[in-house]
């Protein structure tokens, strides 16, 4: 039984308060929009597919409370509350991608005059409720998909080693997770000899969170200090590298955890394959390359504090990109509910409409 992030029934919407992890469990009741935005600016709920599915689920519990005659009324706070939850986090694409999504749908419904004001509310809560399932469906197969390609480039019946970067498991989804769930699926089918994590500073999502669910389901890791990845890599040989994506260009760039890069150019230096596991709904196509993904910057006291005590000489400056873009040409593969693609193949994507679930 993976771990939780986002419980949500019958219009009741609770998210784990990831700030608070591994040594305290509590969920944080959402309301609405504005709760939905601040837990996910705080980043007590993080993770580009978590941070869609939230904020969407945000504005369905709102109007679920609420009874619309106007159907104008109805696409015109649809269209808003959208729009101020995409400027809750800038880099992952996934919340930016399921609003505009919403809001062709929400503005169908407005212009097809055999719905009601209900009907369409109706109508457009399915959608935003589809979505749990459909980003677990999409994990499950990312899981297959990775575990297929990790296997086959890996000689003979060796057991793997993989290292991975952040996290991207249940906590950063709806469930299994991304390159967490290749893992996972590693380890379902006996293959995996270990797992390792690095602590992802400053927000610690490694240590944190990703050993925090490995360790919940036994599947056996060592922690490493991000700076220790290059010392592994010369002492042991590793299967592969793989990490998950905020916002991946049309080319195959790929914006993802701050550390991630380095680890790129690590894993190129040792022959190491390094993957980036991803739902096509973290592509974004209007994107020609990497170079124009915007990268959130985040308050320095994420650096310099931990737990409330400073670590760091007081007054010195500090720089706190919160990702940074890996270049395709660091990319053995990237990993998606379709498929494997190479960084160039991944274009022949962009028509190919997403199966509803
Ligand atoms: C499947 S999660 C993708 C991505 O999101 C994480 O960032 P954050 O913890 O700041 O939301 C990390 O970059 C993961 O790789």
């Amino acid at each position: 039984m993976t771990l939780k992030a986002i419980k949500y029934e019958n219009g009741k919407l609770e998210v784990l308060d990831q700030l608070l992890l591994p040594l305290q469990t509590e969920y944080v009741n959402i309301n609405g929009v504005e709760d939905g935005w601040h837990v996910i600016h705080k980043m007590q709920v993080r993770g580009a597919p978590a941070i869609a599915i939230v904020g969407c689920l945000s504005l369905a519990v709102e109007l679920r409370k609420e009874i619309f005659e106007d159907k104008k009324i109805l696409r015109q706070e649809v269209e808003g509350k959208l729009n101020y939850l995409v400027s809750a986090r800038p880099t992952a694409v996934n919340m930016k991608a399921a609003a505009d999504q919403l809001i062709e749908l929400v503005n169908e419904l407005d212009k097809n005059n055999s719905f009601t004001a209900e009907e369409m509310k109706l109508r457009f809560l399915d959608a935003i409720e589809a979505m749990l399932q459909k980003d677990l469906d999409d994990n499950l197969a990312i899981g297959r998909v990775g575990a297929d390609a990790l296997i086959s480039q890996w000689p003979g019946d060796a057991q793997l080693r993989v290292l991975t970067h952040c996290n991207t498991g249940s906590l950063a989804t709806s469930g299994y997770g991304t390159a967490l769930g290749i893992i996972r699926n590693l380890h379902s089918r006996g293959v995996l000899e270990h797992a390792y994590c690095t602590e992802t500073r400053p927000y610690n999502q490694g240590a944190r969170l990703t050993a925090y669910e490995l360790l919940h389901e036994r599947i056996p890791a060592t922690l490493l200090c991000d700076s220790m990845v290059a010392a592994l890599m010369r002492a042991r040989r590793l299967a592969a590298v793989v990490v998950g994506a905020d916002r991946v260009a049309a080319n195959g760039d790929t914006a993802n955890k701050i550390g991630t890069y380095q680890i790129a150019v690590t894993a190129k230096h040792h022959g190491v394959p390094f993957f980036v596991a991803a739902p096509m709904t973290s592509v974004d196509f209007s994107l020609p390359s990497g170079e124009h993904i915007v990268i959130e910057e985040r308050p320095e006291r994420e650096m310099t504090y931990i737990n409330g005590h400073r670590i760091a000489a007081p007054g010195i400056k500090c720089w706190n990109p919160a990702f940074d873009v890996t270049p395709a040409d660091l990319i053995s593969g990237i990993i998606t509910e379709r498929g494997l693609f190479k960084p160039a193949e991944l274009l022949s994507q962009r028509q190919v409409p997403t199966e509803s679930s």
